[in-house]
């Protein structure tokens, strides 16, 4: 963790009151102008059983009967029953309406935050370097955006009716030291043990949420896996096993849950016994020693009855906080490392009229762990509108090297060099407009085939589409019953595997690339529609720069240079 349990507390409350000042201020201040009309109702009641005789003459000496009539008399309206009973209605109507835009306005405070941290944290991960994404797990950065930021937000909405239950706290607190001084004192030393007991319970909170952070994450991995390879396990009759592991995992986060709510249930416990403890220590004092008139003492039990639950709900909301840490300290340990790895553009060359010449890996070095480099002191040079393949075999560093021609890659040594200028100090985003790259596994969004292509030029036109279809894909788009229309599925389930490869070829030649990367992009086609992408490219040779890597040795026939990784591997590892 890159906080401590209270930097990260500190950290969270502060981002929150950053987050939206004005409102949670205004909140505030409603609460208090609620507490005051909900106060003032009540007061209110008490010299109105005077006025309608229930209780004694002694009573009308007392404070909450003094102060109201002397609200009445600043007001210049007579005190009656009447009078009382109206303003009674008109402060419980006020109290209604500032209730009904408060939680109006909690819930924008709580979705705006909600939205915001999830917003920056998105574009902090989506602006990252490839090789911080490639690295991270998915289910960290799906969890971190759904799941974890709906936890906080459950928590923000206690966070921000805490603050306003920490203002009634303050105004009863305020209410009860009016009434009296030494009972409000008396009733803090009593607080006091309740809040050293209350310390262990707190640390028991954070731990469980820790636990519970873990949890979630191995719930997220479980189902996307399971999504993944729903195919496999059914093919190898693994549903009872992914069953197994998926009930355990279930099991668990039921037991984290009820941890902590065992916690929180032994806090209200202990709140409920202290609190009527203190109750009785308040009355003893109040009726043997001062003699309270009742009236006061009615007042008095009214304060401590809403100030220790008061109390005891702002400690509950702290424990939810403490528990709902880790779920903060992880969103934003995953912001703070997306941003550390921000791919930076800014103010960076923009690639107009280069590279003419050639693209060059010079002395390159590069390796995803210590032990094993995958390119060291390696050079090369592709020449610009010619056709290269790249040659090795299985994981001599291929896919790596093209990579590290497009940018997504940073090598530790050496530079990659676009007619000279070095590819650190261009704009990146500018570089791969120009080309266009075709991954091994090539992934179709779950939408029609006009859509899947017009992804990388709205503007195209049905012509556009249909010819660079008949170039690349043949003629199978236009015997589908709904042609152009056809919904692919899930990363185009719906397809075969060489007809999702297919569209995901043309929809790289829509683009017009400078530079075409075709990254085994025809390994799951078959010889006659691996002959057709072949004649496709073919015309397309000396007018762009292509990129070959594949299997299939005819596909390198006709390339105008080759590169050999193999001979690179054998070199670093000569046996
Ligand atoms: N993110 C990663 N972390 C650690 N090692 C990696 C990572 N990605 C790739 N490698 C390793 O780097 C080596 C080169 O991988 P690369 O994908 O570039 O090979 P390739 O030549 O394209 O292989 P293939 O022909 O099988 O696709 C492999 O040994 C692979 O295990």
């Amino acid at each position: 963790m890159i906080f401590s349990e209270q930097k990260a507390l500190r950290h969270y409350l502060y981002s929150l009151f950053k987050s939206n000042k004005i409102k949670i201020v205004s909140s505030v201040i409603i609460t208090l102008f609620s507490g005051l009309t909900r106060g003032g109702s009540i007061i209110l009641l008490l010299p109105l059983l005077g006025l309608a005789g229930i209780t004694g003459d002694s009573d009308q000496n007392s404070r909450a009967f003094k102060l109201t009539k002397a609200v009445w008399d600043i007001l210049g309206i007579s005190f009656t029953l009447y009078t009382c009973l109206i303003i009674y209605i008109l402060l419980v109507l006020i109290h209604a309406c500032l209730g009904y835009i408060k939680n109006l306005l909690d819930v924008s405070i709580v979705q705006e935050y909600k939205q915001n941290l999830r917003n920056e944290l998105f574009s902090a991960v989506i602006n990252s370097e490839w090789g911080f994404i490639k690295n991270a797990k998915n289910t960290h950065i799906f969890n971190n955006l759904i799941d974890e930021i709906n936890n906080i937000g459950y928590s923000v909405n206690l966070a921000v009716n805490s603050f306003s239950t920490f203002a009634l706290f303050f105004f009863y607190l305020a209410t009860s030291l009016y009434v009296s001084i030494k009972m409000t004192f008396i009733a803090s030393l009593c607080i006091l043990p309740l809040l050293l007991v209350q310390r262990k319970l707190n640390n028991k909170a954070y731990k469980s949420g820790v636990a519970m952070y873990e949890r979630h994450e191995s719930l997220f991995n479980a189902v996307l896996e399971f999504i993944n390879s729903f195919k496999l396990a059914k093919s190898y009759s693994f549903q009872g096993r992914y069953e197994t592991e998926f009930r355990n995992i279930t099991r668990q986060t039921v037991r984290d849950e009820y941890l902590f709510a065992k916690i929180s249930a032994g806090t209200s416990i202990l709140y409920e016994v202290g609190s009527a403890i203190i109750v009785s220590i308040i009355l003893i004092w109040a009726i043997k020693v001062v003699h309270m008139p009742v009236v006061d003492l009615l007042l008095m039990i009214y304060i401590a009855s809403k100030l220790l639950p008061t109390i005891s709900s702002l400690i509950r909301v702290f424990q939810y906080t403490l528990n709902m840490l880790p779920s903060y300290e992880g969103v934003t340990n995953l912001l703070l490392k997306s941003r550390q790895n921000r791919e930076e553009n800014g103010d960076k060359l923009t690639v107009n009229g280069f590279p003419e010449k050639s693209i060059k890996l010079s002395r390159i070095g590069f390796r995803y762990d210590e032990e094993k480099p995958i390119l060291d002191n390696f050079s090369c040079e592709i020449e610009v509108n010619k056709t290269t393949s790249i040659l090795g075999a299985s994981g001599r560093g291929k896919t790596t090297l093209v990579e590290l021609l497009l940018g997504l890659l940073k090598p530790q040594a050496g530079k990659v060099l676009l007619d000279n200028i070095d590819l650190n100090e261009v704009n990146l985003a500018d570089w791969r407009k120009m080309t266009a790259y075709i991954p091994q596994e090539c992934f179709l969004f779950n939408a029609t085939i006009r859509e899947n292509l017009l992804w990388v030029k709205p503007a195209a036109t049905e012509s556009e589409l249909q010819e660079v279809l008949k170039l690349v894909a043949g003629e199978f788009v236009f015997t589908l019953p709904k042609g152009l229309d056809t919904n692919v599925g899930d990363q185009g389930v719906r397809l075969s595997g060489g007809e999702r490869q297919r569209i995901a070829l043309a929809r790289a030649m829509l683009r017009n690339p400078k530079m075409l990367i075709l990254d085994e992009a025809t390994n799951a086609l078959d010889i006659s529609n691996e002959l057709m992408i072949k004649k496709a490219i073919d015309q397309l040779k000396g007018k762009i720069t292509i990129l070959i890597i594949a299997h299939n040795q005819y596909l390198h026939e006709g390339a105008d240079e080759t590169i050999d990784l193999e001979a690179v591997h054998s070199t670093l590892y000569p046996n």
